[in-house]
């Protein structure tokens, strides 16, 4: 066991049917840092953050080391990754809507992890609902808890899916494509409240997107992925500025057909 602490991803490789989908990839979270991994679809990026919290097939045969606090997790017992898996480590997915229960009411969704983590009780359960829906943002947090996901729009969704993945006091949160099923206003205000918590709750995040623009406001530095390796590795608004690679250069292309003014304040 090494003293890092963090999330120390070296070497990863991922095959499945025979066929290598992530070859040697490279990522390092350490207390309190915002990551980003970039790359076109089919890159890899999901891959690697679903071998980090143990969810691939069990046919796929994965190699290198993932570390977390420097302990391994790759081929870790099942107790100590769940212990890690939305516990120490949190998720947020792109799309609330398959992410949520439709049949549950969202206070007890928000709580799940606080549960099952901190052995958290019913009443101090509905207190803790409140309390973490207030903070991600949701409108009237104690009749919010109460309502079922449909009751929500697809922001609101996000921001519960936010509170439940807090729950249970992770330090890192893993983030893929959080914001890309949302519209650009819902987008911003998404990105504003992840930062914040990023401040305020000394909360590191690995956050993967296909967008640069995106990943400018949610990270310092990212690697950017292509074909299952990483191509080039830097501060996100030097990617921006002065991409290197050919992949980065065309994901800084499309950053700026979309959202990104191109540094302009
Ligand atoms: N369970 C699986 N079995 C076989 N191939 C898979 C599996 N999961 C992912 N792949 C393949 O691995 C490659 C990387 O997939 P991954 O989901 O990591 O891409 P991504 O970079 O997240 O892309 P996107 O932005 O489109 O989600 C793709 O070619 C995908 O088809």
């Amino acid at each position: 066991m090494s003293g890092a602490t963090g999330l120390v991803v070296s070497g990863l490789t991922i095959g499945i049917n025979g066929e290598r989908l992530l070859d040697g990839v490279d990522v390092a979270v350490a207390e309190g840092q915002r990551v980003g991994l970039v790359g076109g679809s089919g890159s890899g990026k999901s891959l690697t953050l679903r071998a980090v919290l143990g969810l691939l097939p069990s046919h796929a045969a994965l190699g290198g080391s993932i570390r977390w606090d420097g302990v391994e997790l790759l081929g870790a017992p099942e107790r100590v990754l769940a212990r890690v898996r939305g516990g120490e480590i949190g998720i947020v997915l792109q799309d609330p809507a398959t992410a949520l229960d439709p049949l549950r009411r969202v206070g007890a969704q928000i709580t799940e992890g606080a549960r099952r983590h901190h052995r958290v009780g019913r009443a101090g359960a509905r207190a803790l609902a409140v309390r973490l829906a207030e903070e991600v943002g949701l409108p009237s947090p104690a009749d919010a808890v109460d309502r079922y996901p449909h009751e929500l729009s697809g922001g609101q969704r996000q921001r519960v899916q936010i509170a439940a993945a807090l729950s249970a006091e992770p330090r890192l949160l893993l983030a893929d494509e959080p914001t890309t099923a949302l519209d650009t206003v819902v987008q911003s205000q998404v990105l504003e409240l992840l930062a914040r918590l990023g401040r305020t709750r000394g909360l590191s995040t690995l956050f993967v997107t296909h967008d640069l623009a995106v990943l400018r406001r949610a990270a310092d530095s990212a690697s950017v992925l292509d074909a299952g390796r990483v191509v080039e590795h830097g501060p996100v608004e030097r990617l921006l500025t002065s991409p290197v690679s050919a992949t980065a250069r065309a994901l800084r292309d499309a950053a700026r057909l979309t959202s990104w003014d191109g540094g302009r304040p």
